[in-house]
């Protein structure tokens, strides 16, 4: 592991807010701390860059125990979520600003700024200033700044949470790509499950100071291994009573169960050709319009839950009784997730419906 932490906890006054932390990540790999607020991302970030130092425990850079070595001598190179550019530097002097920490000559300096704006795109405008910038271009000259004196480790704080949604869209896409390209490890704090999954490797879910869960986006919304990771990564609808649903009767035993969208279909009733002894009658309660799908609200006996549906596939009203297909729950067994296929529907068959 490159960057690694061995049990550590922190604790603000008689607050434990990183409770036995236990991460590492791989040379070149980009790992997402996803969490919601609060849930203790950004301690874990700032103990890795050594602006807070481990209650107990050890970071590792590789191979080598940080913890008392300052923030400056890790390596490290930071991005923020709200660029904190120099407002009274140009592009260049920004750019420029760690080099000239590092005592580099001007000659070096230029060479590598120029390289860094040609990374970035923004060749030709480094004699501006951060108020003669877009966002989007603050935030890549802020990225260039972080890289510029060739760090080991890349840390970004919630990069992209002050940039507006659509220039977010390209920017994220442009970041994957460039941290591909320099090859750089990185940890990056986000509350924003997609966001984690279209940039990283591997995902670590963070809840009240624990790690609830590290692997890939796959494994962790694949197989998510508790029930507020199973909520967490994807709206879905939590269930105690599921052994009632068809399908499902000789199910575990757990104590809760999880129905996502996707694991549910609606039709209209009647209209059901395979699997009626599968289908529970529903009445639609509510129908949302998404932009490019609409969510339908379905009621199944004391069970709400719904599903995702095509702007131009079947039309339904609120009121209307429906039959529904649940094909998939993921049920929770003190610390087991089980994944369970509705046993009255083959899967050989699933994609005829
Ligand atoms: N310097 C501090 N002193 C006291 N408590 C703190 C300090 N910094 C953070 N905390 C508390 O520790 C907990 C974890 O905070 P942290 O900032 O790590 O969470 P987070 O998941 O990054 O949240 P957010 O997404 O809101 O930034 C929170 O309850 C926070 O109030």
């Amino acid at each position: 592991m490159y960057v690694e932490l061995c049990n550590v906890n922190k604790y603000y006054d008689t607050y434990h807010a990183s409770k036995d932390i236990n991460i590492g990540i791989e040379q070149g790999d980009v790992l997402a701390l996803l969490g919601p607020s609060g849930s203790g991302k950004t301690t874990i970030l700032r103990m890795i860059a050594g602006l807070e130092t481990p209650d107990s425990g050890d970071i590792k850079i590789n191979n080598t125990i940080v913890n008392t070595i300052a923030p400056r001598d890790r390596g490290i190179g930071f991005l923020f979520q709200n660029y904190a550019l120099f407002r009274y530097m140009t592009v260049f002097e920004n750019i420029a600003f760690g080099l000239e920490m590092q005592g580099l000559s001007k000659q070096d300096i230029k060479k590598r700024v120029t390289e860094l704006l040609d990374l970035i795109g923004l060749s030709g405008l480094e004699k501006r200033h951060p108020s003669e910038l877009s966002g989007g271009q603050k935030q890549r000259v802020a990225f260039a700044r972080a890289l510029a004196p060739r760090p080991n480790v890349l840390l970004l704080d919630e990069p992209f949470a002050a940039i507006d949604v659509k220039v977010k869209e390209e920017l994220r896409s442009w970041l994957k790509e460039t941290i591909k390209k320099v090859g750089i490890t990185t940890i990056f704090v986000t509350h924003d499950q997609e966001e984690a999954v279209e940039l990283a490797d591997y995902i670590v879910v963070t809840n009240q100071g624990r790690v609830e869960q590290m692997g890939t986006s796959r494994d962790i919304y694949g197989a998510p291994q508790t029930p507020f990771v199973a909520q967490f990564m994807g709206k879905s609808t939590e269930v105690t009573s599921y052994r009632q649903l068809k399908g499902f009767e000789t199910s575990i035993a757990g104590s809760s169960a999880i129905i996502r969208p996707e694991s549910i279909k609606i039709y209209k009733k009647g209209s059901l050709k395979q699997y009626m002894s599968a289908a529970e009658r529903g009445v639609i309660e509510r129908i949302l319009f998404k932009g490019n799908h609409m969510e339908l609200w379905v009621r199944i006996g004391d069970i709400v839950t719904y599903s995702n549906a095509d702007l131009d596939g079947m039309e339904f009203e609120v009121g209307e009784a429906v039959d529904v297909l649940i094909y998939r729950l993921y049920i929770f067994e003190h610390n087991m997730t089980h994944v369970v296929e509705n046993s009255k529907m083959s899967t050989d068959n699933l994609y005829y419906i």
